[in-house]
């Protein structure tokens, strides 16, 4: 299967490129950066694309994959819905297209997020926490906005009301920002690649659910999966656990 990589000289997408190169089956036949053109994607007979680039970029290089019948995996962050529904929108013109977005590629943080759904309709109190290395473009983590719309979804499905806090914030910020009435805080520290903690607090006990990824191979086995299976799965996929089997 011939594999392009967008995004091929930054942190990710040079760890993509190598790990397309070492897999079976997998031939990779770019790698673009920013000054490339998208039209090479075409003149090298990409039938995958693996995205690795930046939320202001993203959205343009679908939609040529898309427009050209190219599949795509996406790890690049800032889907909101709104986006994800253009891309539904070009996907209806594409149908034998797939496209899968992954907020994260790393089994772990995959079962971070199942379990973190699991246990948060038994706890009033949840807070999330995501810790990355200060080159991170943005904040709130993809990672994390997708977990706290996961918390968020499962908590008004057991009836919760609102997360308590009687606090007053005294510097705007204190408190974190609020993703689906979720607290969400975003730590950038040297020395950490991607980190996430979820806790949970009931009565008289507390339950923290904490993920690492030490390096960003931790990502491979997933990006890898992802694309290997997206040409089976027309459409718009949006998670990597709808390519496992958790159940
Ligand atoms: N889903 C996942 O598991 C993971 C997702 N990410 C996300 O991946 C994205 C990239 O992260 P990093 O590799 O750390 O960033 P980075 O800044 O190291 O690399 C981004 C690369 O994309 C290039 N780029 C920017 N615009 C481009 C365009 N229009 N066409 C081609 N290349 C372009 C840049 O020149 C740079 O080389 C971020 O959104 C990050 O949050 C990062 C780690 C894991
Ligand atoms: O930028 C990163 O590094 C990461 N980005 C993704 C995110 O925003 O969730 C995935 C992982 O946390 C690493």
């Amino acid at each position: 299967m011939k594999v392009a990589v967008l995004g091929a000289r930054g942190r990710m997408g040079a760890e993509a490129c190598r790990a397309v190169e070492a897999a079976d089956g997998l031939d990779l036949v770019a790698g673009l950066d920013v000054d490339d053109q998208l039209a090479d994607l075409r003149a090298a007979g990409a039938e995958v694309v693996i995205d690795f680039t930046h939320p202001d970029a993203v959205l343009d290089n679908l939609r040529f994959c898309i427009e050209n019948g190219i599949n795509a995996v996406v790890g690049t962050t800032g889907f909101t819905p709104e986006r994800l529904d253009q891309v539904r929108g070009w996907l209806a013109d594409a149908p034998k297209v797939g496209v899968l977005i992954a907020p994260n590629f790393s089994v772990g943080a995959v079962l971070m997020m199942r379990f973190a759904e699991q246990a948060a309709r038994f706890f009033p109190s949840v807070e999330v926490i995501e810790l990355h290395h200060p080159r991170k473009a943005d904040a709130p983590s993809g990672t994390a906005a997708r977990t706290a719309e996961l918390i968020s979804a499962a908590r008004q499905q057991a009836g919760l009301g609102e997360v308590p806090d009687a606090t007053t914030q005294e510097v705007a910020g204190a408190r974190g920002a609020r993703v689906a009435d979720v607290p969400v805080h975003s730590v950038r520290l040297s020395g950490l690649v991607a980190h996430q903690e979820v806790l949970f607090g009931g009565e008289d006990e507390t339950l923290t659910l904490r993920h690492d990824s030490m390096a960003r191979t931790s990502f491979m086995p997933g990006v890898v999966l992802g694309a290997r299976m997206v040409g089976e799965r027309p459409g718009l996929t949006v998670g990597l656990e709808h390519y496992l089997d958790l159940d």
